[in-house]
């Protein structure tokens, strides 16, 4: 189980992560709702040990993650903007983390073939980064985050980025892989239909304040997230009331 109590940071004084807990079982995908500036990416770099913060606990099966280190917290960031080493191949990009562990060669090359296969880019295996288009690129790094099962994946509106269609085949990606690796999961987005989608728990953020629902309907409900106007827009689109 992952636990944050009551985090507390300010910047130049002013609340950024307002007193934010939450609770998430292993393998579930929590989904982070919030407008930008609410202090999402924030929240997401002190969870994975990037950032400090000024009071509060973070712990995974009750074991404290304050003073773990971020190369020993296994609670990956995975930024919006893929970070891929430029001068290695997809192969040795995917390979790195196992190879950073001692993986035994033969290992490393087990887990690289999967992981290609899973994401559909067994071709691109000996391509360099500025080879792929962002689509792909976002998938290796995707790949390189899960391919040593972190114990939490934080996602920083990760397909923010892409068009429409390539958006929508990263998140059906994203659950197949996510399901099948039991992944424990933050996925911030200011995207309803993706929060949505992508969440089996839900949460909203707004000025550093941060609240779980206990339920899809109750975050649906309440008139905060937007939701419910979304969803009458589309609803009056498509009964030409627009
Ligand atoms: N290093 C910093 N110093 C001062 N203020 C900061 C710093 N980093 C972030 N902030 C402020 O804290 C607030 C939250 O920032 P954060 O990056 O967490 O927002 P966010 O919700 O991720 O936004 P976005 O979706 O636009 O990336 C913003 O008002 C931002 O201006």
């Amino acid at each position: 189980m992952l636990q944050v109590n009551n985090l507390f940071k300010t910047y130049a004084n002013h609340p950024v992560l307002d007193q934010v807990s939450l609770e998430l079982a292993p393998g579930q995908i929590l989904a982070v709702l919030g407008r930008s500036g609410c202090g999402k990416t924030t929240l997401l770099k002190v969870m994975a040990g990037l950032l400090p913060a000024e009071a509060g606990t973070i712990s995974w099966a009750e074991q404290n993650m304050d003073a773990v280190p971020v190369q020993n917290r296994e609670m990956v960031y995975l930024f919006q903007e893929p970070l891929l080493f430029p001068h290695l191949s997809v192969f040795e990009n995917l390979a790195y983390g196992l190879r950073v562990r001692k993986e035994t060669e033969v290992a490393v090359q087990q887990k690289v073939s999967r992981m290609l296969e899973e994401l559909e880019l067994q071709e691109h295996a000996p391509k360099m980064p500025h080879q792929l288009s962002g689509g792909q690129r976002q998938r290796v790094s995707f790949g390189r985050a899960i391919i040593f099962l972190p114990r939490v994946l934080l996602l920083d509106e990760p397909f923010g980025n892409l068009d429409a269609q390539t958006r929508a085949t990263m998140q059906t990606l994203f659950l197949r892989l996510a399901k099948k690796f039991n992944i424990t999961a933050l996925f911030v987005t200011h995207d309803v239909k993706e929060a949505l989608l992508v969440g089996d728990r839900w949460a909203y953020m707004a000025a550093g304040k941060f609240q779980m629902y206990a339920s899809k309907a109750s975050f649906m409900d309440d008139p905060a997230t937007g939701v419910r106007e979304e969803l009458a827009f589309w609803q009056a689109l498509e009964q030409n009331n627009i």
